[in-house]
């Protein structure tokens, strides 16, 4: 018999994610099927994106074997049915307050940044770099951790180290770029670009460095369908570009309408769902029917 998700203590509700106290030393992490665009939380919810994105952070937890903060399999019995396949049991660990960003793409904030002053977090790259051009090697571009509804900071590995000290944000570095590179070659295999992803760690009460929250998800990453890849094209994203596309060019709203985005249709939402489970099916080789919980 699962326990009720009422028996747990909420402690964090987040754009799309919440997290239970489960006991003193463990936690329980909920992806819910909101999707989020263009800053907003859209009112139309995606069915079975928790599912998926659970299941891609489980697959590479499994495939990266890096020390990380999962504390039972998917079907773990403390897990409610309600959220079973869509909720992880973690360790309760004690989170290091760096967005440790790896970026093997230049786009989004690091475009901007880059167009300002030819540099992003601090590290100098090559003049004539555009959208989507490759940053080989791959850099770490921390962020500080915003207030819900603001946007990180991105600040530099000086910043970082005058925070948590050289030696942690040397290991944060190594570690991000180690991840990053294992998960960008799982997704090129499979003809998917990894353009960039954030990670969270954490440590243990062991003291012990752990790679927590979720791990090269959609949510967490830029994914780009590499058959479409060229630089300086604005690179659509492999799961949101429906939603993206639908909202901007057929619903008749616009980002600066300064309204909520409108409910999306039928059609927009299958779509969608069905771009989350080819990314994870082909990421992974897995097929998603195997996942456990119920079918949205
Ligand atoms: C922002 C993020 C979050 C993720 C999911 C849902 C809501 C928030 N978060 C994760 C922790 C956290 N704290 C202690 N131990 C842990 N193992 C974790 C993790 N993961 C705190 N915040």
């Amino acid at each position: 018999m699962r326990p009720e998700l009422s028996e747990y203590t909420p402690i964090y509700s987040g754009k799309v994610r919440e997290l239970y106290e489960v006991d003193d030393e463990h936690l329980l992490l909920v992806a819910s099927d909101r999707i989020s665009a263009y800053d907003y939380i859209l009112d139309t919810p995606i069915p079975d994106k928790g599912r998926v994105l659970t299941a891609m952070s489980v697959f590479f937890f499994d495939a990266l074997g890096v020390p990380n903060h999962l504390a039972g399999p998917a079907d773990d019995p403390r897990i409610p049915e309600p959220v079973l396949g869509r909720a992880l049991i973690t360790r309760r660990l004690d989170m290091v307050p760096v967005e440790c960003v790896a970026r093997g793409y230049l786009t989004g904030s690091g475009l901007r940044e880059y167009r300002a002053n030819g540099e992003v977090c601090g590290v100098p790259l090559p003049e004539g770099l555009v959208d989507g051009s490759r940053i080989d090697p791959p850099i770490f571009t921390p962020a500080t951790k915003a207030a819900v509804g603001d946007h990180d900071e991105n600040v530099s590995f000086e910043r970082v180290a005058a925070d948590v000290g050289i030696e942690l944000a040397t290991r944060l570095r190594e570690l991000t770029l180690g991840v990053y590179a294992r998960g960008a070659d799982i997704a090129r295999e499979r003809g998917i670009i990894l353009a960039d992803t954030k990670f969270e760690f954490g440590h243990s009460s062991d003291g012990d460095l752990l790679l927590a929250d979720e791990v090269l998800t959609p949510d967490s990453s830029r994914y780009w369908d590499g058959r479409l890849y060229e630089p300086g094209k604005a690179l659509p994203s492999f799961d949101k570009q429906i939603v993206r596309d639908w909202l901007t060019k057929e619903s008749g709203w616009s980002t600066d309408a300064g309204t909520p985005p409108p409910p999306l249709p039928d059609d927009v939402v299958e779509r969608t769902r069905a771009r989350y489970i080819e990314a994870y099916e082909r990421i992974s080789g897995l097929s998603f029917a195997d996942w456990p919980g119920a079918a949205a």
